[in-house]
C-alpha cells in the first residue's frame, strides 16, 4: 500500500552541485514547438476511426530525462543472482557430461561482474526450464477448460446447487443484491435532494450547448494546433466522455466525470485545458493548470500524452513526481510552465521549498483518479494542495469509479459541478471477458501452483523498486521485451499500455472499485480483453457484484485439472531449496547495496558540506508523527476492507471462524507490506493469453516466492552485463 502514498521521505535526495550543469539544457521552453507559427492550412485528417490511434501514445522520455544521476553500486540484482545459479547448474551438468575442463567449440565464455568466469552452451539455454517444467506439459495447458455451469467438474459441484451461490453463474440466475458500495442506486430521498442541490442541472447546461456539434473533434470549435495534435495521436472521433466533457469544460464548469476504464478520460480533460490555455495572456508566465495523479507512472503517462497533444502549441509543461530529480524540476518550475502534472507529495515539497513556486495563479485543477485521491491516505496532502489553490479556479475530477458522495466531494470546494456519468454506474467494458477460477478453502495453498500452470513469465512493478527500475519494468513490458508484468495495485489505475490482453488477479481485490481498475488495464479503447481471477470462498459477495454489473456473456468459469495442480505442486517443492538460496543471496546483496549507498551519501556530505549546510533545510507541512500516521492510514484503510471481506466470509460460514492456513512458502515471501502481499495481481500482454504460451515456469516460481525487483528479459543467451 506504501505504493500510493508518496511523501517527502520517498524522495530524499542529496542534491550535488554537478547536477546543476546537466539541468541547463533541459529548460522546458526547449520543448516549445515553433511549428505553431507554421501551421499548414491544407492539412487533412485521417478518417478511418480507432485504428489510427498510434501504437504508443505516451513514452518515458521526460521521466528518463528527469531521473536522478545514476549511482553506481556493485551489488548484484536478483536477475543476476538467478542467472549465475542457472549458469552454475549448466556448468556442472556440462562438466559432468564432458569430463572436467573441456571447452567445446559451441561454448560462450562470459565474465560476471564479480569476475568469475562461467561457461555455457549456446544450445543448452533451455536446460533450467526443462529441468523444472517438462516439455510435455506445454501441451497439457490446453486441457484447461473454460466452462459455464453446464460443464463443471465433479469436484466443484458440491455447493453449486445453492441458487444463491455466485459460483453457479452462467445459468441465468439474476442476482439482485443490495449493494451499499454503489451509492447512487441506494440513495434515499434525502440524499437525492442533497445531490440535486449540489450538482448543476446537466439538462439545462446541455440545452444551452449544442452537443450535436461535439460529434467530431473538428466540429467542436477547437483551435487548429489542438486538432493537429489530436490528428497526430490518431484520434478522429471523440469517445462518449470526450463528447460530453469537452464542451462543458470549455464553458469553465466544474466537472465530476465518470466513464469506464480505457474510455479516453485523459483526452477529455486535456483538450479543454489546452484550448483554454491558447487564449492565456502572454505578458507574464504563470502556472495556470495543475493536474494531480495518485501514482508517478500515471503522472508520467499523462505528461507524455499532454506533451504530444500540445506539440503544436507554445504551451509549456512540467512533470513533478517523486523519484525524479528535484533539482531539475525546480529549474523548470522557476520559468513557470503553463501546466504542472504532479503527484501530491512532490508537489507539496515544491510548494514549500522551491523558491517562487506557488499555486496562487492556478485557474484549472484536474484530479485524475479523484476517488482514490479523496481516500484517507491522501486526505492531508490533498487538503494542503487545495488550500493553496485559488477558490475561483475551475475543478475537474475524473475516475472510472467516480464518487458522487457529497460528503467526500465537499472538501474540494467545487462550484456547482456538473455530474457526467457516461456509462452505466461502475460497469466493466463489455469487451472484457471475466473468468473466475474457484479456489475452495482447502485449495488456498494452491494459488501459486495455479499461477504456475498459467505459465507466467514476469517482470515486476511495485513500490520497493527504484524509480529507474520501475520505468525499466514498464518500458520492457510495453515494448514486449518481457511477456508479463507482475504488479501490485501500483499498476491498477490509469496505466494505458497497448496490447495487454489479460489481467490475472492472484487474489480477488478488496473492493469492487479496485477490481474495476485492475481488470480495466485490458479491453481498452474498443479492444477485447480478458481477466482471470482466482476466487476464494470469501469473495462470494464481490463475485456477485461483478456478475451484477456485467453482461451474462462476459462471465465465464475456468476449471483447472486437479492432476495438474498436484504435479506442479511437486515441482514447486523440488525447487524450494534453490529459491531459498536465491532469496538469501538477494538479501545479502541488498545489504551490500545499502552500505555502499550510505558510504556514498557520507562522502557527498563531506565533499559538499559547505553548500549543503548553507542551504535552508527543506520543510514539510506535517510533523514526522503526522506524516507517519497518514501513511499508516492508507494501509489501515486497505486492510480494513480486507477484514470486512474476511468477516463476510466468516458470516457466510454461519459465524464459524475458520482461518485459512497458508504454507509460508506457498505465499508471497517478499518485503512488501502485508496489504500488498495479499493483493499482488498480474497483467498479461498481447498474444500471451492463458493457456497458449510456452513454458516459462521458472520465472513464475521466482516471482511467486520473491516479488522484489526482477526484470527478466526475453530471449535466449541473455548475456551478462559486464
Ligand atoms: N478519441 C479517441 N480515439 C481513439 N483512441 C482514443 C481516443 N481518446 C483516447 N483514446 C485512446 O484510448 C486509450 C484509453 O484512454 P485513457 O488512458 O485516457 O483512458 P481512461 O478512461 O483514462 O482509463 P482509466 O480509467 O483506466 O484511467 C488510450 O490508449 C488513448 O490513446
Amino acid at each position: 500500500m506504501g505504493d500510493f502514498v508518496m511523501t517527502i521521505e520517498d524522495d530524499t535526495e542529496i542534491i550535488i552541485p554537478e547536477e546543476e550543469s546537466s539541468d541547463v539544457n533541459n529548460d522546458p521552453q526547449s520543448n516549445v514547438n515553433t511549428e505553431n507559427d507554421n501551421i499548414n492550412p491544407e492539412f487533412t485528417f485521417f478518417i478511418d476511426g480507432f485504428n489510427n490511434a498510434i501504437e504508443h501514445p505516451w513514452d518515458f522520455n521526460a521521466a528518463r530525462a528527469g531521473l536522478k544521476p545514476k549511482i553506481l553500486v556493485t551489488s548484484r540484482t536478483i536477475d543476476e543472482i538467478i542467472e549465475k545459479k542457472r549458469l552454475d547448474t549448466k556448468k556442472t551438468k556440462i562438466d559432468k557430461a564432458n569430463g572436467h575442463n573441456k571447452n567445446g567449440n559451441n561454448k560462450v565464455i562470459t565474465k560476471s561482474k564479480h569476475g568469475d568466469e562461467l561457461s555455457m552452451s549456446e544450445e543448452n539455454d533451455d536446460d533450467f526450464e526443462k529441468e523444472y517444467v517438462g516439455r510435455k506439459k506445454k501441451k497439457e495447458i490446453l486441457k484447461q477448460n473454460v466452462v459455464n455451469e453446464d460443464n463443471q467438474t465433479e469436484d466443484d459441484d458440491e455447493k453449486d446447487s445453492d441458487e444463491d451461490d455466485p459460483f453457479a453463474f452462467g445459468g441465468g440466475v439474476d442476482y439482485v443484491i443490495e449493494d451499499e458500495e454503489v451509492s447512487s442506486e441506494t440513495d434515499n430521498e434525502y440524499e437525492r435532494e442533497r445531490k440535486k442541490a449540489y450538482f448543476a442541472d446537466k439538462s439545462e447546461i446541455i440545452q444551452n450547448q449544442d452537443l450535436a456539434s461535439a460529434e467530431s473533434f473538428q466540429t467542436m470549435n477547437l483551435s487548429r494546433p489542438i486538432l493537429k495534435g489530436l490528428s497526430h495521436l490518431g484520434f478522429i472521433q471523440p469517445t462518449p466522455i470526450q463528447k460530453q466533457a469537452i464542451p462543458i469544460a470549455l464553458m469553465g464548469k466544474d466537472i465530476c466525470g465518470g466513464a469506464i476504464t480505457g474510455s479516453g478520460k485523459t483526452i477529455a480533460f486535456l483538450v479543454p485545458i489546452i484550448e483554454r490555455l491558447l487564449y492565456r495572456p502572454r505578458q507574464t508566465a504563470e502556472v495556470r493548470v495543475l493536474i494531480l495523479a495518485p501514482t508517478r507512472e500515471l503522472a508520467i503517462q499523462c505528461h507524455s500524452v499532454a506533451s504530444k497533444l500540445a506539440a503544436f502549441t507554445d504551451i509549456t509543461l512540467c512533470l513533478c513526481v517523486g523519484g525524479l530529480s528535484l533539482k531539475k524540476q525546480e529549474t523548470e518550475l522557476r520559468v513557470r510552465p503553463d501546466i504542472v502534472i504532479a503527484t501530491p507529495g512532490r508537489l507539496i515539497d515544491h510548494i514549500r521549498n522551491s523558491i517562487s513556486f506557488s499555486l496562487e495563479n492556478i485557474e484549472i485543477l484536474i484530479i485524475d483518479e479523484a476517488d482514490r485521491m479523496l481516500e484517507d491516505g491522501f486526505a492531508d496532502e490533498l487538503n494542503e494542495i487545495v488550500k493553496n489553490c485559488p477558490k475561483s479556479r475551475q475543478t475537474m475530477l475524473f475516475s472510472a469509479t467516480m464518487t458522487d458522495n457529497i460528503d467526500e466531494l465537499i472538501r474540494l470546494s467545487l462550484n456547482r459541478p456538473v455530474k457526467l456519468m457516461v456509462d452505466h454506474i461502475k460497469a466493466t467494458n463489455t469487451k472484457l471477458l471475466q473468468e473466475f477460477i474457484r479456489i475452495r478453502e482447502h485449495q488456498e495453498k494452491n494459488r501459486e501452483i495455479i499461477l504456475l500452470i498459467l505459465w507466467l513469465r514476469a517482470s515486476e512493478l511495485h513500490g520497493n523498486l527504484s524509480q529507474e527500475q520501475r520505468l525499466e519494468a514498464l518500458e520492457a513490458f510495453r515494448d514486449g521485451k518481457v511477456d508479463y508484468l507482475l504488479a501490485t495495485d501500483l499498476a491498477s489505475r490509469g496505466l494505458d499500455i497497448k496490447g495487454i490482453e489479460t489481467v490475472i488477479n492472484h487474489n480477488m481485490p478488496q473492493s469492487y472499485d479496485h477490481y474495476i481498475h485492475r481488470v480495466g488495464r485490458t479491453a481498452r479503447a474498443g479492444r477485447n480483453g480478458r481477466s482471470v481471477t482466482l476466487t476464494g470462498e470469501e469473495d462470494r459477495k464481490l463475485l456477485k457484484m461483478v456478475i451484477k454489473h456485467s453482461q451474462k456473456e462476459q462471465i465465464k468459469r475456468r476449471n483447472i485439472d486437479t492432476e495438474l495442480i498436484r504435479e506442479y505442486g511437486e515441482k514447486l517443492v523440488d525447487i524450494k531449496k534453490k529459491v531459498v538460496e536465491v532469496l538469501k543471496e538477494e538479501k545479502e546483496e541488498k545489504l551490500i547495496k545499502q552500505t555502499e549507498m550510505e558510504l556514498l551519501k557520507g562522502q557527498n556530505l563531506i565533499k559538499y558540506k559547505d553548500e549543503i549546510v548553507s542551504r535552508p533545510a527543506r520543510t514539510w507541512f506535517q510533523t514526522e508523527k503526522e506524516k507517519k500516521s497518514s501513511k499508516n492510514l492508507s494501509v489501515e484503510e486497505y486492510n480494513e476492507k480486507f477484514d470486512v471481506k474476511k468477516r463476510r466470509r466468516d458470516e457466510d460460514d454461519e459465524g464459524e471462524k475458520k482461518k485459512v492456513k497458508r504454507d509460508k512458502y506457498a505465499g508471497f515471501e517478499m518485503d512488501l507490506a502485508d496489504a500488498t502481499k495479499k493483493n499482488a495481481f498480474t497483467v498479461v500482454p498481447k498474444n500471451k493469453g492463458v493457456g497458449k504460451e510456452k513454458s516459462k515456469s521458472r520465472d513464475v516460481i521466482k516471482k511467486k516466492v520473491k516479488s522484489g525487483g526482477v526484470v527478466k528479459k526475453k530471449g535466449k543467451n541473455v548475456k551478462r552485463r559486464k
